[in-house]
Parts: C-alpha cells; structure tokens; sequence
C-alpha cells in the first residue's frame, strides 16, 4: 500500500508554482500507477487558457467558484464544489476563478513526472 499527505508534496520539486496556480502533486510517474494525482489551486481573479495536446485531464472542484469555458463552443459551465470536468479531447479550455481561488483534484493520464510547466500553448511537454 502507498500513504502519501499533502505536507509530504509540499515545497518539493513536485510542489509547481504559477502566476495563476499552485499545483501540488501528490502522486506521480514514478508511483507506477499509470496517472498523477495533483491537489491544485487556482487563485481568484486568474484566466488561464490551457489545452493539454498530450494528456487527459480530469478535474473536480472541492472548494471555490469559478467557471470553465470548451474554447470550441463557446459554452461555459459554472465550477463549485461537487462539478467534475474532464478534457476528455484534449480540449482547449479556458479556467476563470472568478469569486474565489479555486481548489481542483486533478488527475492526469498519462501521469506527470512532477516538474512539468506550461509551455506557450498551455500544454505539459509529453510523458517519457
Ligand atoms: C485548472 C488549472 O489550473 N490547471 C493548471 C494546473 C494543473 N491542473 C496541474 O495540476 O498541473
């Protein structure tokens, strides 16, 4: 069995810090299990447009509110504690945490070694 905390991830290579986001990941590739486990924040009043050309994302809200726009569409769902997204495509999606930071349990496949940032088009570089 693994047991992981939070405070474990904190301040390591694995605790990723942006302008718009902390993204702490808990679980990673070199788990084994075949996807990362991330406990996020996206802080309040931040828009991020993200498009994950070579992963699936899933996210669920467990506290904040905010909004998630399919670029494709247009269309626009509300996110509050309870909502589940998943760029099940690879969508180009647009994150606004509008009245409050947001905080997303993300699990993304294939997983994530730890230290991946967002390149121009607001993708994570392929896994190895
Ligand atoms: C929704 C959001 O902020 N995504 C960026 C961070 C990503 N979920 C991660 O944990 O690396």
């Amino acid at each position: 069995m693994l047991v992981k905390t939070l405070s474990d991830t904190l301040d390591t290579a694995a605790h990723v810090k942006g302008e718009a986001f902390e993204s702490r990941r808990i679980l990673l590739a070199a788990d084994g299990l075949g996807y990362s486990f991330h406990d996020t924040v996206v802080k309040r009043g931040s828009t991020q447009r993200l498009e994950y050309k070579n992963h699936i994302e899933a996210n669920y809200c467990i506290e904040g509110e905010g909004e998630v726009e399919e670029v494709a569409t247009g269309r626009v769902w509300p996110l509050r504690p309870g909502t589940m997204y998943v760029l099940d495509r690879h969508d180009a999606h647009i994150i606004r945490a509008t009245v409050s930071d947001l905080r997303l349990i993300c699990i993304f496949t294939p997983a994530l070694s730890g230290e991946e940032l967002h390149d121009a088009d607001g993708s994570y570089a392929a896994s190895k």
